[in-house]
């Protein structure tokens, strides 16, 4: 009951479903409906690129996935990246998914009852993802609670769960089930580090096993994403989990705008490294196809870039401390979950309002095909960035600016 009218509730006046745009899943789908075919076949080489010279190719997936996909009303999608044939080297394909869901009940219902509708949901997810094939599989940043960390309350604290705790062992067994490595992002509770909270993400190997975890490095202090209030900056600094299907990096949300964030995956060696978000239309939606697929071209590896969907509203109102009316939810989180190859191309983007699962097959070779074609590692000033950065750290830094002499002069 709680449900149906949750999903009422996200109509808007004229019929569209909020968070769509003009009534349409993404831009994707409003370009295709709208454009003749070849003016979309152009668009759509500028806006995704070419992957290998030719468009991006869809696969055809299982009958069981569509059908779980169409009873459950998730968005489900499939591409392939190619690489060219080498001589020495067999292809390494893998087949990766994400997951991008809105929460299920209101964040009034009892804890424990929010959190195992999501389960229950993200399960059926998961279960097309197994059943179609899925290697590796990223859920999106804190998937087991609402993002309740706009409030500044801390009665959401109660959703951490230790790195081995309840959401991880519901994810071990569907891990070892489908053979698959699942990244599973949560608010960590560090029991034996005094309670300490962090925004984490663990990493279960395909035999269910717990590979290690990765702590978000950066915390926004920005709009209503007061994270800061809740956890701590990550102390595990950029590591590269190597498992049965390639070597896997994550950098959390709002990571993604630090350049050098990216950089130092990529100098462990990374060859996907996955992006999982929350974050909203209104603050970061223009930067949403830039900074991963940029990412994904300065480090020659795929991005998997996955955010929340879905408004969710809060039992007490909070202001942004802008003089704005305050109000009791963040605003809409818009999916638009993709890929990015390290070729620049892209695949479209989920949907803007609706859960979903977007799997692509990449073959892993063409991260060093792209390094052998552009150099982008050996054409870096490392030594020069290091430098910069030891000199920049020293209280008595000064910028190296050099003034136009004529600036300063007194004019007649
Ligand atoms: N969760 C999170 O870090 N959000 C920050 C907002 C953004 O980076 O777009």
């Amino acid at each position: 009951m709680e449900i149906v009218e949750k999903e009422k509730e996200n109509e808007s006046e004229n019929g569209e479903v909020e968070g769509s745009i003009c009534g349409y899943h993404s831009l994707h789908h409003l370009l295709s409906a709208n454009l003749k075919p070849h003016l979309f076949q152009e668009v759509s080489r500028l806006l995704l690129g070419l992957n290998c010279g030719r468009p991006l190719e869809t696969v055809a997936l299982t009958e069981s996935a569509k059908a779980l996909a169409s009873e459950h009303n998730f968005d489900l999608q499939a591409f392939r990246f190619q690489a060219d044939i080498e001589l020495l080297r067999e292809p390494r394909v893998v087949r990766v998914g994400l997951i991008q869901n809105s929460i299920v009940l209101r964040t009034t219902a009892p804890f424990s009852d929010q959190k195992t509708a999501i389960f229950q949901k993200i399960k059926r997810i998961i279960d097309a993802a197994g059943t179609s094939g899925v290697n590796i599989l990223c859920l999106q940043e804190a998937w087991m609670m609402p993002f309740a960390f706009c409030t500044r309350e801390k009665r959401w604290c109660e959703f951490a769960e230790p790195a081995d705790g309840e959401s991880t062992q519901f994810l071990q067994d569907l891990a070892q089930k489908y053979n698959m490595v699942i990244v599973s992002p949560i608010l960590e509770r560090d029991v034996n580090h005094g309670e300490t909270l962090w925004n984490t993400a663990v990493i279960i190997g395909n035999h269910g096993n717990i590979i290690g975890k990765h702590r978000k490095n950066h915390i926004p202090r920005v709009g209503d994403f007061n994270e800061s209030t809740y956890y701590m900056e990550g102390n595990t600094g950029h590591p590269v989990f190597e498992t049965a299907y390639g070597k896997i990096a994550v950098n959390i949300c709002y990571g993604r705008h630090h350049p050098l964030n990216w950089l130092a995956f990529g100098l462990n060696g990374a060859e996907i490294v996955f992006n999982p978000s929350a974050t909203v239309g209104e603050l970061s939606e223009p930067m949403w196809p830039i900074e991963a697929r940029n990412a994904a071209i300065a480090n020659s590896y795929f991005v998997g870039s996955i955010n929340r969907v879905g408004t969710e509203t809060f039992p007490n109102p909070f202001t942004s401390g802008d003089g704005k009316p305050q109000h009791a939810d963040f605003g809409h989180f818009y999916g638009s979950s993709y890929f990015s190859a390290p070729d620049a191309s892209c695949t479209p983007f989920l949907s803007r309002h609706q859960d979903g699962l977007l799997i692509s097959d990449m073959d892993l070779n063409l991260c060093r095909q792209l390094k052998d074609k552009w150099g982008f590692r050996m054409t870096a000033r490392y030594e020069l960035y290091a430098e910069m950065l030891a000199c920049y750290l020293k209280p008595d830094f000064e910028p190296q600016v050099i003034s136009d002499p004529l600036l300063h002069k007194k004019s007649f």
